[in-house]
């Protein structure tokens, strides 16, 4: 596997080793000690999916702390625009983003620390996308952010902006000077 250390330092892009032969591929898709490694102990207790249509944008998510989730995450059919936001005070990229294409062809994944808002666009006909979080969900301290706030500027690769499909709760998310958020830089 490549470790790949974005713009914003400890968010990573993972390419894994991929070994295809007439049958089709194999990769490891994950290992621990690999993980620790090059980024260091997270501790994930749980595995997400989703499947969304083409233009379905899902975010700007996260989690107060101390429910704030950590997430390794990856597209295992179609192609994503996936965008981490930092939001934690005192921290050199405070409100900076940093986005990457992940799909299926290219089997990369994104790892995306506590402290961010999290979201992705999606650019192919259908994707699932799964991920690894380290703390459960906590409704009670889900925020979100406006995918769309200037003062972010996330291009997300919409080309027609009537064509973004948001969930209702997505559509009511505060901008980035309005949203609650209690994540400090370590
Ligand atoms: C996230 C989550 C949701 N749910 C339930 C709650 C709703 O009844 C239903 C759909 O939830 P929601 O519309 O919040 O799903 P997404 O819009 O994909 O939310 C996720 O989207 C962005 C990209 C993220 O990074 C977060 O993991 C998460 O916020 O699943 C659960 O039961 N457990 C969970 O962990």
């Amino acid at each position: 596997m490549n470790y790949i250390e974005t713009e914003i330092p400890g968010v990573w892009i993972i390419e894994p080793k991929v070994f295809n032969d007439a049958r089709g591929y194999f990769m490891e898709a994950f290992k621990q000690s690999e993980f620790e490694q090059h980024i260091g102990k997270v501790n994930f207790i749980q595995d997400n999916e989703s499947c969304s249509s083409k233009g379905v944008l899902r975010g700007l998510h996260y989690q107060l702390a101390p429910y704030s989730q950590s997430k390794l995450v990856r597209v295992i059919t179609g192609r994503v625009l996936d965008v981490a936001v930092d939001l934690r005070a005192g921290s050199p990229t405070f409100g900076k983003y940093v986005s990457v294409e992940l799909s299926a062809e290219n089997k990369r994944q994104f790892f995306i620390p506590q402290g961010f808002a999290h979201g992705f666009h999606v650019l192919s006909d259908e994707a699932i996308f799964t991920y690894k979080v380290d703390n459960p969900y906590m409704p009670s301290h889900e925020k979100g952010l406006r995918f769309d706030d200037p003062a972010i500027g996330v291009d997300w690769g919409i080309t027609d902006i009537n064509a973004v499909n948001l969930s209702e709760k997505d559509t009511k998310a505060p901008l980035f000077s309005e949203a609650e958020y209690n994540f400090t830089f370590k």
